[in-house]
């Protein structure tokens, strides 16, 4: 049974399904979903015991919606009702998926609606859920409430066959919240039970009975349970269950009235069930609620019981008239003097014991009007109200005790019209479905007017009879709690998720606030004039009764009464008017004192603020500064130390590259600008030394070379040929200038001296370069000096680097002009070699000659220490390109992956 109903926490959406509809999101709210229903619909999350005493100490006071589901029963699973449409997600949040055949699932499949709704309540109670368990889950708070002098009314709603009144009533074997109410009542009551009846309330006050009247108040009790008899009580209109049919035969059952040895007994039958048949076994002894009252306060017990059956009203304690055709008295429904309806004429009973109470609900319930549906064998055709009157008397006599009111309203089902058959049954159904379609348009004005404070609608309490018997506890004399009753079965799916709509906008409720009317009524006037001094009161409790209503007919007094009542009312409007002025001056005057001392308070408060936030900015940009000036400082700091160590750095390259005239024999790339500081002070070190070096061979060349000339000149002067050889000698000479002239315009002939001026120029053009570079360097230097930018700085090392480039083009264009110088001068040894020859053949002498030849390499005055000289000359030229790559600074070249510098043919631009 019941197994499409999982217990609280597991999943029960998978995630093909259809989303449900939030039709009341009390346990979403929380998370998030749909904020802006906070308001709208009920965050009541009740605790596991008593949820209510929480909920009353925070926020605003919401009416409790309670779910009680009714388990299958057997007739249902067989119909196969069980198709999973309600589902208990947690202890508050419910699912209704509609069955396939159900009207809402027809809808959904053509595209209008839902099939999964969702709705959350104060809390959700499963079909495994006992009478005792639901009875501790709702009631306690309530009763608590009544016995401290608050009106509750309790009001079970759902559709047919739901549970409804198996909730409120419940069986003779197990007791509903009525009977469990009941017991714990008089269970808290007990030593401060008032035992006399003497005190009657009616409809807001309560009358004072004479003996008389409190002699027929016993009877009229007596005689209503006295024709209780056993059968009747057997054969409720009202059966659940079969727990009846266990107590027909053989019982009996006692009445007893409690009042002064007043006690009637009925005995139907030897056998006394009187203990079975009592509710006082559902409240335990110790199960009671301690009161906050003081303890000298006395309580009276009264109870009613009446119907609202095709929109009249039937007092069900009404003294039976027997036979088929008897006919039931209609009551009317009339408005206190504070304008809270009640039914007037009612019978109301005093209790003295929670088993007399029960006894007189069993006797409602056998006046009332129930009928066999075609969905509940015992459906009620009424909406029946069950009231429980408590006076608080303070003392014994107390002649103003408060009264409170506890209802319980056993509404009829809601149920398709079109289902009855029978036109009583119709006609039922329609008054049953209109009544409650009030109670739901009322209930969604309140609910309406609550949100929207400014606009306030008309709550339609007239329009039934039900809203006017609930309109008192809807609007502030009272608090509600509805209990929502739902069976599971698919055929029904349609009415449930109709109530259960409902029952979403009823939890969206909050409590009325208590109001206090305290509008004098015409008796009240009439009496404080004295005019009706001598008027007696009648003891008839009837007229009593009418008296104190608003429907008093005003024919009754005379027109001296009727002008003494205007003039006691306007005096009553003056006084009233200035005590209201009074209370404005002051109140005014309290207000404004309060608005000063308001706005002074503020006003210091603002100027400490505005003073404290002054200093806190003052200190935060005091400190800002400070940081930025200290940044600032150090950015500062290393910047003028960078460009320093960059100018140093600069200046010692000037003045190395000023030191060296020759060219620097380097390349560099521009990408590493830290490395190309530290290559370039090697490569410049190693060029000055290889530029030394070179120095000094140039000087050791020039000096050789002067030598040669002194040498060739003495050796002119010694071998001057004979005249008739100068002819040969002027024409060889003649031929030499040719040949340095062929030189001079290009020819492949080569000449020492013009080599050596061509050097002589190319060392001028490197010291024009230098000075050149030294300028720039200077520039640079200045740039660097006004220019703070990296990029700059870049520019500057790229100019740099550009000049560098040319000096190692003209440092290897110098190394080439020395090597060809290297090879001038070989090749001149050669010539003065050869012109030796033709000298030594001109003078015809062999030896001269052979001396000439064999000097070629080894002049015969040459000096020893020459020779190697000339040998190194000539054997150190081939190796000119290992010199060069083997070189410091081409080392440095290949360390940067520049190419190694190669021998510019001369003459080559550069
Ligand atoms: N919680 C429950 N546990 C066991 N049986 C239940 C429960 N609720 C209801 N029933 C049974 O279901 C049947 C219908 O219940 P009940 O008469 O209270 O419904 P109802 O809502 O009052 O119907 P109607 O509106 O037609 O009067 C009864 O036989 C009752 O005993």
């Amino acid at each position: 049974m019941a197994n499409n109903v999982i217990s609280p926490g597991l999943g029960i959406l998978s995630d093909d399904e259809e989303s449900p509809v939030f039709e009341s999101t009390s346990a979403d709210c929380a998370a998030g979903i749909r904020k802006d229903l906070l308001n709208e619909f009920s965050v009541i999350s009740p605790g596991l015991g008593h949820p209510s005493q929480s909920m009353l100490d925070e926020g605003p006071d919401k009416v409790m919606v309670y779910v009680r589901i009714r388990p299958f029963v057997d007739e249902e699973l067989d119909k196969k009702e069980d198709q999973g449409c309600v589902v208990v997600e947690n202890q508050e949040t419910l699912i209704l998926r509609a069955p396939k055949d159900s009207f809402t699932m027809k809808n959904t499949e053509r595209g209008m609606g839902q099939s999964v709704h969702k709705f959350t309540f104060s809390q959700i109670f499963g079909p495994e859920v006992d009478q005792k368990q639901f009875f501790d889950g709702t009631m306690r708070r309530v009763v608590k409430d009544a016995l401290n002098g608050q009106n509750w009314l309790v009001y079970t709603y759902g559709v047919t066959n739901s549970g409804k009144t198996y909730t409120i009533q419940g069986t003779n074997k197990d007791g509903g919240i009525l009977p469990r109410s009941i017991a714990l009542i008089f269970n808290s009551a007990q030593d401060r039970l008032y035992k006399s009846s003497d005190l009657k309330p009616l409809s807001n006050e309560v009358i004072w009975l004479d003996s008389k009247q409190v002699r027929q108040e016993e009877l009229k009790k007596v005689s209503l349970l006295v024709n209780l008899r056993e059968e009747e009580l057997m054969t409720p209109m009202k059966r659940s269950g079969g727990d009846e049919s266990q107590l027909r035969g053989g019982t009996s059952i006692s009445f007893d009235s409690g009042i002064g040895g007043l006690s009637s007994t009925s005995h139907a039958n030897q056998t006394s069930i009187q203990l079975e048949e009592t509710c006082s076994r559902w409240g335990e002894q110790q199960d009671a609620i301690s009161l906050q009252e003081p303890s000298d306060i006395q309580l009276s017990i009264w109870v009613a019981y009446f119907e609202i059956y095709n929109e009249f009203v039937y007092d069900l304690l009404e003294p039976m008239s027997s036979g088929p055709n008897r006919k039931r008295t209609t009551l009317r429904l009339c408005e206190d003097r504070n304008g809270n309806p009640y039914v007037k004429d009612l019978n109301w009973i005093n209790v003295h014991s929670a088993d007399e109470a029960w006894k007189v609900l069993r006797v409602g319930r056998k006046n009332q009007s129930f009928a066999s549906t075609h969905l509940n064998q015992n459906s009620s055709r009424s909406h029946s109200i069950f009231c429980i009157r408590i006076l608080h008397m303070q003392g014994k006599h107390d002649m103003t005790p408060k009264i409170s009111e506890l209802s319980f309203c056993d509404l009829a089902g809601s149920e398709r019209c079109k289902d009855q058959r029978s036109g009583d049954r119709m006609k039922e159904a329609t008054n049953i479905n209109t009544s409650l379609h009030t109670l739901g348009r009322c209930i969604n004005a309140l609910r309406q007017n609550q949100q929207n404070k400014l606009r306030q609608n008309v709550v339609p309490f007239r329009d039934s009879k039900l809203t006017r018997v609930f309109q008192a506890y809807f609007t502030g004399r009272g608090k509600s709690c509805m209990i929502v009753n739902i069976n599971q079965c698919a055929s029904t799916y349609d009415e449930t998720l109709h109530a259960m709509k409902f029952s979403a906008i009823a939890s969206q409720l909050v409590q009325a606030p208590v109001v206090k009317i305290n509008m004098p009524s015409i008796q009240s006037l009439i009496k404080e004039s004295s005019i009706l001094a001598n008027r007696s009161y009648t003891d008839d409790e009837e007229g009593s009764d009418e008296e104190s209503d608003s429907e008093t007919d005003i024919t009754m007094f005379n027109k001296e009464e009727l002008l003494q009542v205007i003039e006691n009312m306007k005096q009553l409007v003056v006084k009233e008017r200035q005590e209201k002025l009074a209370m404005e001056m002051t109140i005014r005057k309290e207000v404004c004192s309060e608005m000063m001392e308001m706005m002074q308070q503020q006003k210091s408060q603002y100027g400490e603020t505005m003073e404290d936030e002054r200093e806190l900015l003052e200190e935060m940009y005091e400190e800002r500064l400070e940081n930025l000036k200290e940044s600032l400082t150090n950015y500062y700091k290393r910047e003028l130390k960078e460009r320093d160590e960059h100018i140093e750095e600069l200046q010692a390259a000037l003045e190395e590259a000023k030191d060296v005239p020759d060219a620097l024999n380097t390349t560099k790339t521009k990408k590493d600008i830290a490395p190309l500081r530290r290559s370039k002070r090697l490569a410049v070190s190693d060029t000055t030394t290889e530029v030394a070096t070179l120095k000094m061979e140039i000087a050791e060349l020039t000096a050789e070379l002067k030598s040669k000339n002194e040498e060739i000149e003495r050796l002119k002067v010694i071998h001057e040929p004979p005249s008739s050889a100068k002819t040969f000698t002027a024409d060889v000479d003649r031929k030499i200038q040719e040949g340095q002239k062929q030189y001079l315009t290009g020819s492949h002939h080569t000449c020492t001296d013009f080599r050596h001026t061509r050097a002589l120029w190319n060392v001028r053009l490197l010291r024009t370069e230098m000075q050149k570079f030294g300028e720039s360097l200077q520039q640079m230097d200045r740039a660097c000096c006004h220019t703070t930018g990296a990029e700059k700085l870049r520019q500057a090392l790229g100019t740099c680097d550009e000049i560098l480039g040319k000096q190692e083009k003209t440092l290897a264009e110098l190394q080439n002009n020395m090597a060809l110088v290297k090879m001038d001068l070989r090749k001149k040894t050669a010539c003065i070699a050869e012109q030796y020859h033709t000298v030594q053949r001109l003078q015809g002498t062999p030896s001269g000659f052979k001396r000439m030849c064999n000097n070629e390499n080894v002049q015969p005055n040459q000096p020893t220490e020459k020779r190697p000289f000339l040998r190194n000359l000539l054997s150190r030229t081939p190796g000119q390109k290992a010199l060069l790559e083997n070189s410091p600074y081409s080392r440095v070249l290949r360390a940067r992956r520049s190419p190694v510098l190669k021998t510019v043919a001369f003459g080559t631009k550069y």
